[in-house]
């Protein structure tokens, strides 16, 4: 099967090519770039193949039957229309089709909603949760790095009504690649070395995803708090989520809740009482590894959750996605270890 990529030169966009080198049945065939059409990705990372030269963006110049887009917000509102219409499957990586109120993406992205019918199209990603919708679909939303983490650790706990409604805290951080290639002066080097900082404080655009998915799963949910720091290390984010239990539990309980909720979830790794993950445990692989603790005291969980922000967060999701999409078997291409250390 023949895929295309557009936003080929960002660092979502070179690591599908990277997942996507050894799958055994789909094939990259055409590379995009709305900037630099005729270059080689080469000359761009010489740590890439000289075979992808990049192309204009151009509905009808895209080879693949599935088309991924790797493209900041905004860009895929314009060019999915184009590309469903021209007979391709789509898979957006960015936040354009996650919210099912255009409204309330206007809010939060500060940006021209996409077209209601397109939007209407589009199935929610977090391919745990959604398999027979993503088998399918024709749009895929490709959930965002931090959403992916916090929904995977939250959904046991929403699902079974374990936690109070109003008292979940999610305190997040992530590695600079979270935000892409693009150079700012908040991911310079010595602003983010040796430091951490918070930001987007109350304000973050995946704060409406997160809800809205809680929501699906428990109408009860009400608004949570959500802040999110920037870290200095390259790939990464940690969740930890604060929520207070809602009737009596124990840790060996949650720990089987967990279990056995992802038991056919080859993605999810669940971790035994006292042992928390860390971002290096996932490091480069599709893997969401979560570790769970009560607090007897205050009867508060803990849920920590780590995903590595350009696989599961982003590329590898995508490729999951493409596995329930096309028919594959979901692990396809993507059992690689984590790297470590
Ligand atoms: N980085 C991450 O961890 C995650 C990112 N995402 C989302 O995935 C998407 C891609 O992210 P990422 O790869 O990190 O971003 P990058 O900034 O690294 O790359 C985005 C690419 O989009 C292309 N682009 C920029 N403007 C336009 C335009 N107007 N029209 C078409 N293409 C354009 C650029 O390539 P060119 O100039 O060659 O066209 C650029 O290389 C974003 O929406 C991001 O929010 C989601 C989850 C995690
Ligand atoms: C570290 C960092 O800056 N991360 C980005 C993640 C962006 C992202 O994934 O945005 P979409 O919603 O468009 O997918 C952020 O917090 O905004």
């Amino acid at each position: 099967m023949k895929v295309s990529i557009i936003g080929a030169t960002g660092y979502g966009g070179i690591e599908l090519i990277r997942l996507l080198q050894h799958h055994p049945h789909m094939r990259v065939a055409s590379v995009h770039s709305s900037s630099q059409a005729g270059v080689s990705l080469h000359d761009v990372y010489p740590h890439m193949e000289e075979r992808f030269v990049l192309r204009d963006i151009r509905s009808d110049d895209t080879e693949g039957e599935l088309v991924f887009l790797a493209t900041p917000p905004g860009v895929s509102s314009e060019w999915t229309p184009k590309l469903l219409a021209a007979g391709h499957k789509v898979i957006d990586l960015s936040g354009d089709f996650r919210l099912r109120d255009g409204s309330v993406y206007a809010k939060w992205y500060k940006k021209t909603p996409p077209n209601e019918e397109v939007l209407k199209q589009a199935v929610y990603g977090l391919t745990e949760w959604n398999r027979e919708r993503i088998a399918n679909a024709s749009l895929i939303a490709n959930p965002g790095c931090y959403p992916t983490a916090t929904l995977l650790g939250l959904a046991p706990l929403v699902i079974q009504k374990w936690i109070v409604p109003h008292s979940v805290i999610v305190d997040a951080k992530s590695g600079v690649s979270g935000a892409g290639r693009g150079v700012s002066l908040g991911v310079h080097f010595a602003e983010a070395n040796e430091n951490v900082k918070i930001y987007k404080v109350n304000t973050h655009q995946h704060i409406p995803e997160i809800e809205q998915m809680l929501r699906d799963w428990n109408e009860q949910m009400g608004p949570m708090t959500f802040s999110t720091h920037l870290i200095p290390m390259t790939r990464g984010i940690m969740a930890t989520i604060y929520a207070e239990a809602a009737c009596i539990v124990s840790l060996d309980r949650i720990i089987e809740l967990y279990k056995e909720t992802y038991k056919h979830c080859p993605f999810v790794r669940v971790r035994e009482a006292g042992s928390f993950p860390c971002t290096k445990d996932v490091y480069g692989s599709n893997y969401c590894d979560i570790g769970v603790s009560y607090d007897e005291r205050t009867n508060r969980i803990t849920v920590v959750s780590v995903i590595d922000n350009l696989v599961k967060g982003a590329a590898g999701q995508a490729v999951q996605n493409a596995n329930v999409m096309l028919g594959f078997e979901e692990q396809t291409g993507l059992t690689s270890m984590p790297m470590y250390p």
